[in-house]
């Protein structure tokens, strides 16, 4: 569904600005969740957003559903984006387009109108628990409630893909359960591709499918919960491959990950 192919982003000029991401290979199953962790400044976000070309790379390729992003104009980018919804940290709602409205937004640039519409985003806001708050202003909802909307317009032109950039990072632990739970509900129940990136380990753990570890702008280790399962609670003091494979797990295996 998605594939990385020799990725590379440079902020500065190539080859000598500093490297965000670096000659990254990256293949996500069809109907996966995969989760991008690592420390602050690792490239994770600008790894992300090359899945949907918000930031184009300099060097390599991106393929999802088939489609190469790399080789389009910006015209068709903007058609094919349309299948591939995002959520962010702080939501980015329009604060002064109520629920409905910001719901609405995606399908209006796909010129979808009238009853369709209106019909779509209400599907859309049960889809998220949120159909009798269709009137409020986002200022009026709690993070949770305004993410659920994010989740709402993301999932309106029905994407293959939904990129969550640090989707729960700003909420309490019993709101992030919620969403989680709902990203988890969408993933099965409309095949949606989701690919999370997060500094919190219980993200991984609770939703993830397979994961990336990344360093200094590259991937260093990727596990899959087939392959290696992954251990309950979380110690941050531990390394990534500790906290997956839980610590003497991880001491015993000592191989390579894969
Ligand atoms: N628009 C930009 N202009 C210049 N440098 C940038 C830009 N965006 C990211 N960077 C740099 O690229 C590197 C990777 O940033 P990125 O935000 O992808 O990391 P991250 O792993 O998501 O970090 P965090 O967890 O703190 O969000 C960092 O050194 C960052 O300063």
């Amino acid at each position: 569904m998605i594939t990385l192919e020799g990725v590379s982003k440079y902020f500065g000029s190539v080859g000598v600005g500093q490297a965000a991401v670096q000659e990254i290979d990256l293949h996500i199953e069809a109907g996966g969740i995969h989760g991008i962790v690592g420390s602050s400044g690792a490239g994770k976000s600008t790894l992300l957003r090359m899945i949907n070309m918000l930031e184009r790379p300099d060097a390599g390729r991106v393929i999802v559903a088939g489609q190469e992003l790399t080789a389009l104009s910006e015209r068709k980018l903007r058609e094919v984006r349309q299948g591939i919804g995002m959520i962010f940290q702080q939501f980015n709602l329009v604060h002064n387009r109520n629920v409905s409205g910001n719901v609405a937004a995606p399908l209006e640039l796909a010129g979808m109108k009238g009853i369709e519409r209106k019909l779509r985003v209400h599907e859309c806001l049960e889809q998220v628990g949120l159909q009798d708050r269709l009137h409020a202003y986002p200022a009026q909802l709690s993070g949770g409630q305004r993410q659920r909307v994010a989740i709402a317009r993301a999932i309106a032109n029905r994407p293959q893909v939904l990129l969550c950039d640090e989707p729960t990072s700003a909420l309490d632990p019993a709101t992030t359960a919620g969403i989680l739970q709902l990203l988890k509900q969408i993933n099965e129940e409309l095949g949606v591709t989701i690919v999370i990136v997060t500094h919190e380990m219980d993200v991984v753990k609770s939703i993830c499918h397979t994961v990336s570890v990344m360093e200094h702008g590259r991937i260093t280790e990727s596990y899959s919960r087939a392959q290696h399962g992954f251990a309950p609670a979380p110690d941050y003091t531990l390394s990534y491959r500790e906290q997956l494979l839980g610590q003497s797990e991880s001491t015993k295996q000592g191989g390579e990950p894969t």
